[in-house]
């Protein structure tokens, strides 16, 4: 799963590493050849998986961090991972999780925007169309925020993509690529099937599904764990595929692009100013944002429903920075 064809290598922290994603993600990223330094920290754990996952026979040095160390954990860091915060339970939106995540995620970009301004950081707590600008909005307070260096962890939903579609086209999900674009829940995420030859005949009942199953192949997971959270190893998967992919473009390896949820001018217009779409990955973070490109007329009506909702959730995690 990872690629490496440049030799500079790089510190990265897991803010959350000793969660359900924070675990596994913390493993995979010890066995990716471009991080060299590897600090975890959580409120809870993190020594412990730090000293677990440093025996791995990779040559990176793994460091764990106690809730009082966040701001040694970030320091010197050029990509942070953020899983921290509370997963769904059955019957919940990842709207319901806002109340407690909105001020974890808050609280740990204001240690970036004092410790690591320049660090890159990637997203992956819920809800990612409310956290991402939450993010943004406390680094802009603090003056220190840069657009190209703030991503949504929405590879999930590529990842997810390529699967459930192998499985109705038979086609091979690792040479399969979905873009998806939008945002990172139900409706707002939006699979342009018809841009791949496997996707694009696929019509009526089977489309629907399809479409439905991508959009919420979450609330599948949170229903199987029956309370006992949401997506972790998938999501971890997905996680050090997208870190390694930021950390190919800061080593300076071009064409490096992939689905991401960031600040964009796509829709800018009207009145959504963060949007996933095909990003171009490059030595300061996002290089390129590339153009939806041509959609059917059953995506465009996904794409009609998306933007609705997503300005709300993207107002409100500016409301919550305005309001703190
Ligand atoms: N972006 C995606 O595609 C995606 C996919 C799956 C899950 N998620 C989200 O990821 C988040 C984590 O999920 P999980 O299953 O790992 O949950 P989890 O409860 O297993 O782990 C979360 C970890 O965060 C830690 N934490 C809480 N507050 C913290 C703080 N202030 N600083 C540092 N760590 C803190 C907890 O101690 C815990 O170890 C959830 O919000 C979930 O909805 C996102
Ligand atoms: O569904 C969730 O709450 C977790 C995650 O966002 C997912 O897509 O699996």
């Amino acid at each position: 799963m990872f690629s490496s064809s440049a030799a500079r290598q790089s510190k990265v922290a897991v803010l959350g590493a000793g969660g359900g994603i924070g675990q596994p993600l913390s493993l995979l990223l010890k066995l990716d050849p471009l991080v060299s330094s590897l600090n975890l920290y959580d409120i809870r754990g993190a020594p412990g998986v730090a000293a677990d996952v440093s025996h791995v026979d990779t040559n990176s040095e793994v460091k764990g961090f106690a809730a009082d160390k966040l701001d040694e954990a970030l320091e010197g860091t050029e990509v942070i991972v953020i899983p921290a915060g509370v997963p769904r339970k059955p019957g919940m939106t990842r709207d319901d999780l806002f109340n407690t995540n909105a001020s974890i995620v808050r609280d740990l970009a204001a240690a970036i925007g004092r410790v690591s301004p320049q660090a890159c950081v990637l997203v992956i707590s819920n809800p990612v169309n409310s956290t991402v600008p939450i993010v943004a909005a406390t680094l802009e307070k603090q003056g220190v925020f840069d657009p190209k260096r703030l991503f949504g962890v929405t590879t999930l939903d590529v990842v997810r993509s390529a699967r459930f579609l192998g499985g109705i086209a038979g086609t091979d999900p690792k040479e399969t690529v979905v873009t998806v674009v939008g945002g990172h829940s139900g409706a707002t995420i939006v699979p342009l099937l018809s841009q791949l030859s496997a996707g694009k005949g696929l019509q009526g009942e089977t489309y629907e599904k399809l479409v439905h199953r991508i959009q919420f192949g979450g609330d599948e997971v949170v229903k199987a764990k029956d309370g006992a959270g949401s997506a972790t190893l998938s999501m971890a998967y997905a996680g050090a595929r997208f870190a390694n992919a930021v950390l190919r473009g800061l080593n300076g390896e071009k064409g490096v692009v992939t689905p991401t949820f960031v600040k964009s001018p796509l829709f800018a217009d009207q009145g959504v100013d963060f949007f996933s779409s095909n990003v171009e990955l490059g030595v300061n973070g996002v290089e390129k944002i590339h153009p939806i490109g041509s959609l059917s007329p059953e995506e465009e009506k996904l794409l009609a429903a998306c933007l609705p909702d997503l300005k709300k959730n993207i107002e409100k995690g500016k409301a919550f920075v305005a309001q703190s």
